[in-house]
């Protein structure tokens, strides 16, 4: 099977652009409604619900001045020559519309929001489920912070939309169509004079509009960095803290909060010359349209109700127009965040599962590094050439200066990354052509942070076999020595790890993560050894657990111990992505190279 092509992940993404070129903006918009038309479409016959309330409800409401007009014109000279009737009717019309469009605009409103809820829901759906799957390489490159605006900045942006924006933006429109049409039909000559002013209110839009997406896509960026800087401090206070990097930090946050801050400031500054441009706008064609109507009545062109009708009409039309400006900032705001929204979601897995893949139901655990050559995304090449066989059920101990390459090795074997050239291969079968049900079933991953999640010991040990039962799970907590341990803390197996007394030493971490990883019992296990040092006897707990995990299973384990060292069948030492080093423990440590002189300041320490 060939490799994927390999691509960059966040190549979809335009995320800290705020000024994109006529092409990339044009794609970003189809990705943009592609995506809410396929949310849109199955919700298609509610949509058509709300669509038919919203004409029902403005009908209502522009028939006002047209029913205005025949009271004027024909009821109330009716009634001067004694005919009530007319009266009666245009005032029961009036009535009706009224109560008709009120109801209507009441049940659009209710028919959209569902639709909105609906349509948020899912995509908050998707965003969450599609950032799960994406591969390590896009997490390792997209920071945790942007993804977190991406599900709560930007879903927020579109809910205000949805919530009263988009209804708004509907209906007023709406408003406006049936308004000038209204207009037209009652007097187009007025009509006319509404056209003609609507020139400058388009083009006084178009500024409006173009500015404020440039703003509005500065505003989000600038929004998702301080949260990213947030997020970042925050999950590193201890490093903030050890390093009294509190200043520099807070210097940072501050400028970016600054930033954020003139990002809206230039926002507010587009509204307030819009609106009241808007506003001038209007006055000036509802005087224009009186001056010109009032001078055809007294020519006798125009009858008095029609001239109200059009000065109603005129001044009805400017008023959602400013209404849309105001909405316009909140799509502004929605379309920025349903860009960025867009863009994560057409992220792509960069380690995919084949279609049609090579069953392995019980793995021996060779492993074969088949001429692997690696570099990430573009980067400089990590692995030039690296061909490694290692024979099931042996134990490899992986040493080297920082940067050699031992935890990229790690992720190719677990597949969390695919190799850029040769093969990885389990039990001679590449790691591509395998399930990921297979091959995590296989190959099992035990990092150095040991990650706890919310919930009880048992829940945390039993990550590693769902299936499990309780007998299971303390069989592999008494397997790797953290037995003990667990019944000692207040409720055993069910004390909640994140609750007070629930609280764990790094060493009981690994041990409860080397119990994840017993029960899963993998045919090759793949252990970054955490560098964080623990006391002798918390060491010796370690090491005694990591014996009972290894068993004899295949492992590979990124050492920083010699106590680890000391039960490995074999040694590799790294330097710049190559092994310079392989042998047996006492082989090597009785020879001259770089691990003899490593094994021997390990021997003088502990002397
Ligand atoms: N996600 C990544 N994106 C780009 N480059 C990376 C990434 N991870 C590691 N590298 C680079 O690859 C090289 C090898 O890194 P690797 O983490 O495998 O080293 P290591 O031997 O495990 O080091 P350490 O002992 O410090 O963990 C380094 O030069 C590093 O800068």
């Amino acid at each position: 099977m060939s490799a994927p092509a390999r691509r960059r992940p966040t190549d979809a993404l335009s995320d800290d652009v705020t000024h994109l070129d006529a092409d990339s903006s044009r794609a970003v918009r189809r990705r943009s409604l592609s995506l809410l038309g396929g949310l849109l479409r199955p919700r298609a016959r509610m949509l058509a619900w709300a669509g038919l309330l919203v004409v029902v409800s403005t009908a209502g409401q522009v028939a006002g001045p047209l029913l205005v007009q025949a009271a004027i014109d024909t009821a109330l000279p009716a009634l001067r020559d004694g005919d009530p009737t007319r009266l009666l009717v245009v005032g029961g019309a009036y009535l009706l519309a009224a109560v008709l469009g009120g109801i209507c605009a009441g049940a659009y409103v209710r028919a959209a929001a569902r639709v909105a809820q609906s349509v948020l829901l899912e995509l908050r759906r998707r965003v969450f489920r599609h950032t799960q799957r994406l591969s390590l390489e896009f997490h390792e490159s997209y920071t945790s912070g942007r993804v977190i605006s991406r599900q709560t900045s930007d879903l927020e942006a579109l809910r205000e939309l949805f919530d009263g924006g988009l209804t708004g933006v509907v209906s007023s429109l709406m408003l406006m169509l049936f308004t000038a049409g209204a207009l037209f039909w009652v007097d187009w000559r007025s009509g006319l004079v509404l056209a003609v002013a609507l020139v400058p209110a388009w083009l006084l839009t178009r500024w409006f509009q173009r500015k404020s997406q440039e703003y509005y896509r500065e505003q989000r960026t600038a929004s998702a960095r301080l949260i990213v800087k947030f997020v970042e401090t925050m999950t590193g206070m201890r490093a903030v803290q050890a390093f009294r990097r509190e200043p520099t930090v807070e210097a940072d946050y501050d400028r970016l909060g600054e930033q954020y801050r003139d990002a809206n400031l230039r926002i507010f500054g587009v509204n307030g010359r819009y609106q009241p441009g808007l506003v001038l706008i209007g006055n000036v064609t509802v005087a224009a349209a009186l001056a010109y109507g009032g001078w055809r009545v007294i020519a006798g062109e125009l009858d008095v109700g029609a001239l109200v009708a059009v000065l109603l009409y005129v001044k009805r039309f400017f008023q959602p127009i400013q209404q849309l400006g105001m909405f316009y900032n909140a799509l502004q705001s929605a379309v920025a965040a349903l860009e960025k929204v867009s863009g994560l979601l057409a992220e792509e897995p960069t380690v995919v599962e084949p279609a049609d893949p090579t069953p392995l139901p019980r793995a021996r655990g060779e492993v074969r590094l088949d001429h692997v050559g690696f570099r990430y995304g573009e980067g400089p090449v990590v692995l030039p050439d690296l061909d490694l066989e290692i024979p099931a059920g042996q134990t490899v101990a992986l040493l080297g200066s920082t940067g050699a390459g031992k935890s990229t090795v790690a992720k190719l074997v677990t597949r969390f990354y695919d190799a850029t050239e040769g093969r990885v291969l389990l039990d001679g079968v590449d790691v591509r052509d395998l399930s990921g049900t297979d091959l995590r079933r296989a190959v099992v991953m035990v990092t150095q942070e040991a990650y706890l999640f919310s919930g009880s010991v048992r829940e945390n040990i039993a990550l590693g076999r769902p299936d499990a039962t309780d007998a299971e799970i303390e069989a592999a907590a008494r397997a790797v020595g953290v037995h003990d341990f667990v019944l000692s803390l207040p409720e055993g197996y069910d004390t909640d790890v994140n609750k007070r007394g629930g609280r764990v030493s790094a060493g009981q971490r690994q041990l409860l993560s080397f119990a994840r990883a017993f029960l899963a019992d993998p045919a090759v296990l793949v252990l970054d050894e955490a560098t964080s040092s623990l006391d002798i006897p918390g060491e010796r707990l370690v090491q005694r657990g990591l014996q009972n995990l290894l068993a004899d299973r295949t492992a590979l384990i990124i050492a920083h111990r010699l106590s680890t060292v000391e039960i490995a069948d074999r040694v590799l030492v790294m330097e710049d992505g190559r092994v310079v080093e392989d042998g047996a423990p006492a082989e090597l440590a009785a020879g001259t190279g770089r691990f003899a002189a490593l094994n021997a300041a390990w021997q003088d320490a502990l002397a």
